[in-house]
């Protein structure tokens, strides 16, 4: 069943914290909600949640009604389970005990105590938590206690996983580790989860598709190679990924910097980029050559970063990120010219 966000707008007085917001979630899809704060992130997944009403619109799970401006499903009458960033445990019970927890609660007297068992102990083997069923929280890690907080959330079996920067409190080798507990937390389950997040390489790496807000408005809703390789506005090029905005004029598909450096584009670029005169290119698309057809500049900073180097260079007044390979060595100063790479490369 899908999840059918339908023209939800909500409003905190004067605030338009989400404005006219449609979206449909297919079940089982991993979807993140990216962008930055105020951008009514929250507001939507605790509306799905039924945590808040919209002031318009409606929510839908299949034919259910969820919610509309008269109309809220309560919390526990919606087959969901929400994961925090501050965890929430309760510092007396153990990590058994917390698991057990959402089974004991009315909306779970379907279940008899057979399964009700075999769920806890699924969760705790699907969370790698079996030799620390007995400890309580003080006894555990930040990244064990978000184990814990998955395991409690997954026992009922839910339909839906509501996500709420579940990773922003761990240190950051941990963070990208539990990114992997988490996809493989969503192929065992099954179960749709709807991600909030700042951090675009969390959803880059995790999301089948990403929804991008700015305002409380949707920007864009892609696939993280669609968003990443196809920004539809300059807020979603520069939010996502790292993008140079080389400013010139197009004519049909050939870009000319200062009427003279061309480069052409054989990719698609969306039409908000070729009215503004724009070309999005990212560090990666530019290659750096001591002479050529290009947009002429001077390096002015150098990064090593392992594999590839990263460059800044100054073309008149604009400066550019560039990363090439190490072998490719170039030095503070140097002019150079700058290559979009064809598409492919
Ligand atoms: N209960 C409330 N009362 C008044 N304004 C609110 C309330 N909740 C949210 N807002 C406002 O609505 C807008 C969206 O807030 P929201 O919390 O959804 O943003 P967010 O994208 O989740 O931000 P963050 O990443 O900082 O959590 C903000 O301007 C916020 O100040």
């Amino acid at each position: 069943m899908s999840l059918i966000i339908n023209k939800v707008t909500k409003k905190f007085g004067n605030i338009i914290a989400l404005n006219n917001v449609s979206i449909e979630i297919k079940d089982g899809e991993f979807i993140a909600i990216l962008g930055p704060s105020g951008c009514g992130k929250t507001t939507l997944l605790r509306i799905i949640g039924g945590f808040a009403e919209p002031t318009s619109g409606t929510i839908k799970m299949g034919d259910v009604l969820y919610s509309d401006s008269a109309f809220n499903l309560p919390v526990e009458k919606r087959n969901l389970s929400m994961v925090f960033q501050s965890f929430a445990l309760w510092p007396h019970m153990s990590v058994r005990e917390h698991i057990e927890f959402p089974l004991k609660s009315k909306r779970n007297k379907a279940m008899g105590d057979e399964e009700k068992k075999n769920a806890v102990e699924e969760a705790i083997s699907w969370t790698g938590l079996k030799k620390l069923a007995d400890r309580l929280p003080g006894e555990l890690s930040g990244g064990q206690k978000q184990r814990v907080a998955l395991a409690r959330a997954v026992v009922s079996k839910p339909d839906i996983l509501l996500m709420d920067e579940p990773l922003s409190s761990l240190d950051a080798e941990l963070k990208v580790n539990m990114r992997k507990e988490i996809q493989d937390l969503h192929k065992l389950t099954g179960a749709t989860i709807i991600y909030v997040t700042h951090d675009q390489s969390e959803a880059l790496a995790m999301a089948n598709r990403i929804i991008i807000m700015k305002n409380g408005n949707i920007e864009q809703i892609g696939t993280p190679e669609e968003v990443y390789k196809k920004p539809k506005t300059e807020f979603v090029a520069v939010f996502v990924g790292k993008c140079n905005l080389v400013r010139g004029r197009w004519n049909q598909n050939i870009f000319y910097v200062k009427d003279t450096k061309i480069m052409y584009n054989n990719e698609s670029v969306e039409p908000y980029f070729i009215q503004r005169g724009m070309y999005p290119v990212r560090p990666e698309q530019f290659s750096i050559e001591r002479k050529g057809l290009g947009i002429e500049g001077r390096i002015t900073n150098k990064q090593y970063n392992g594999r590839e180097i990263h460059y800044t260079v100054k073309c008149e007044d604009d400066f550019y990120v560039v990363y090439e390979d190490e072998e490719k060595n170039f030095n503070i100063n140097e002019a150079i010219v700058l290559v979009k790479k064809e598409r492919g490369n």
